[in-house]
């Protein structure tokens, strides 16, 4: 088999890999330092003089960490004893493994981009751990319920239109598909809302996006929904509908959470599937990414809101949950640096569970980078191959696009894409449903 082309990593000056890096992580880590300031009363008012010093400690661990970025310094092991402690070790021993002699040690401007930048949360993790009482606070907290917040408008609109649809197992065949692809897009550019792109400016959806869809058709350069029609649509015409589990590989809070939310809710309304399995972060990551304390706060301020809509669809949310029809999980893979290929040896657990999805949606793009590896592929090679062998289960990348790195292209067309918009692989501008289907 053709040698598996290089990591993207900072080496590469210019890239966007080497832009986040020098940039866009120092000012995340900025970020962080500062919530944790302005949270300092809070912090004494809670735990007094222990929660001042405590605060102290994890500013003075960022800001070591942040130095370590800025500087270029060794990647070092983690000091922390966490459920995945030893496995990070093992894997940066992984990474000195791979190194010559000149090469000195694994650091950031150097090892690849998709371990540097996981590892780089995984600290600021490390950071808030061992600063007791404050260890259970979450630095971007903040700043994912604020992107909830300032997007009511939209997600009351959302809201609205889902509870137009339902009992939706009543709608005729074409119209159900045209729901069904409507409700893919809205959950693809709900993906544009994401907090570490922005550095964790706010990038709440302020606009309807049900009403951009038709302006945003040209951007999807990548379209498999057919694809996901004809597999869920195979199962609805079985006389008793069997299980029809659809998995959620899920991405950011927020607005992108609502989309993801909307979309479970119609697919069960809908009868197009009768459980839907979320899989969400074990510990606060890539600023926006959801946990389980993100999942039920929303639904809870879904369910609580003043909006009819919203209060209506928050119940019923609420009830899957409770009914077991909406099952959440958050196993630690997720927040390992481990590209998707490695999933069998590392977690053969989780590769199990997802097995036992008839669909599997991948969102975001740091999972479309884990799917590929991180990997420099061409554009025109296809998914299937870049996917290295990981297949659990029929999949589906549903993703703007927000790093260097597309697969699946026809020939001709990055170069056209390239002419019209230099930045077309890094804005979000672009999205894709990319389909590996049945083997
Ligand atoms: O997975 P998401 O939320 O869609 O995007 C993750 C992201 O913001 O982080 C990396 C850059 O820091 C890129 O993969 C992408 O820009
Ligand atoms: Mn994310």
């Amino acid at each position: 088999m053709a040698e598996s082309p290089a990591f993207l990593s900072a080496q590469d000056e210019g890239s966007f890999a080497y832009l986040t890096v020098k940039d866009r992580l120092p000012q995340i880590l900025t970020k962080a330092i500062d919530t944790l300031h302005r949270h300092r009363s809070e912090f004494f008012e809670k735990h007094g003089q222990e929660g001042m010093e405590a605060e102290k400690k994890a500013i003075s661990l960022l800001s070591k960490l942040r130095n370590e970025v800025q500087t270029d310094k060794p990647i070092i092991r983690l000091a922390d004893k966490w459920v995945d402690t030893d496995i990070w070790n093992q894997y940066l021993e992984h990474e000195q493994s791979l190194l010559d002699e000149s090469d000195g040690e694994p650091h950031w401007f150097f090892s690849p981009w998709l371990f540097v930048e996981c590892y780089m949360y995984r600290r600021i993790h490390e950071a808030v751990i061992q600063s007791p009482p404050i260890h259970d606070f979450d630095v971007f907290k903040e700043s994912k319920d604020e992107n909830f917040f300032e997007s009511q408008e939209s997600i009351d609109a959302l809201c609205m239109h889902l509870e137009q649809l339902k009992p939706a197992r009543d709608l005729h065949k074409d119209q159900l598909k045209d729901e069904l692809f409507k409700l893919l897009q809205i959950s693809l550019w709900g993906n544009k809302c994401d907090l570490s792109l922005s550095g964790g400016k706010s990038s709440s959806q302020k606009t309807d996006v049900m009403n951009s869809l038709e302006g945003l058709k040209p951007f999807i350069l990548i379209n498999d929904t057919e694809s996901l029609w004809a597999l869920l649509s195979k199962y609805k015409k079985t006389a008793k509908p069997p299980v029809v589990r659809v998995d959620i590989v899920l991405d950011n809070s927020g607005f992108e959470l609502i989309t993801d939310l909307v979309l479970s809710d119609f697919l069960l309304s809908s009868e197009l599937a009768t459980e839907i399995h979320f899989h969400g972060k074990s510990i606060p990551w890539f600023v926006s990414d959801v946990t389980v304390r993100d999942f039920n706060w929303i639904l809870e301020h879904v369910r609580s809101s003043s909006q009819k809509s919203m209060a209506t669809c928050g119940a019923d949310w609420e009830n899957h949950v409770k009914m077991g029809r909406w099952i959440y999980h958050d196993h630690i893979f997720w927040t390992l640096p481990h590209p998707y290929c490695e999933m069998p040896q590392v977690a053969p657990d989780l590769y199990a569970e997802l097995q036992k999805a008839h669909l599997i949606l991948f969102k975001g793009d740091l999972n479309y980078r884990k799917l590929m590896s991180d990997r420099k592929w061409e554009f025109t090679i296809p998914f299937h191959q870049a996917l290295c062998g990981f297949h659990p289960a029929p999949l589906c990348s549903i993703r703007t696009l927000k790093c260097e790195l597309q697969v699946g292209l026809q020939p001709g067309e990055a170069e056209r894409l390239m002419a019209s918009d230099p930045h077309w692989l890094t804005t979000g501008k672009y999205g894709i449903f990319q389909f590996d289907g049945p083997l």
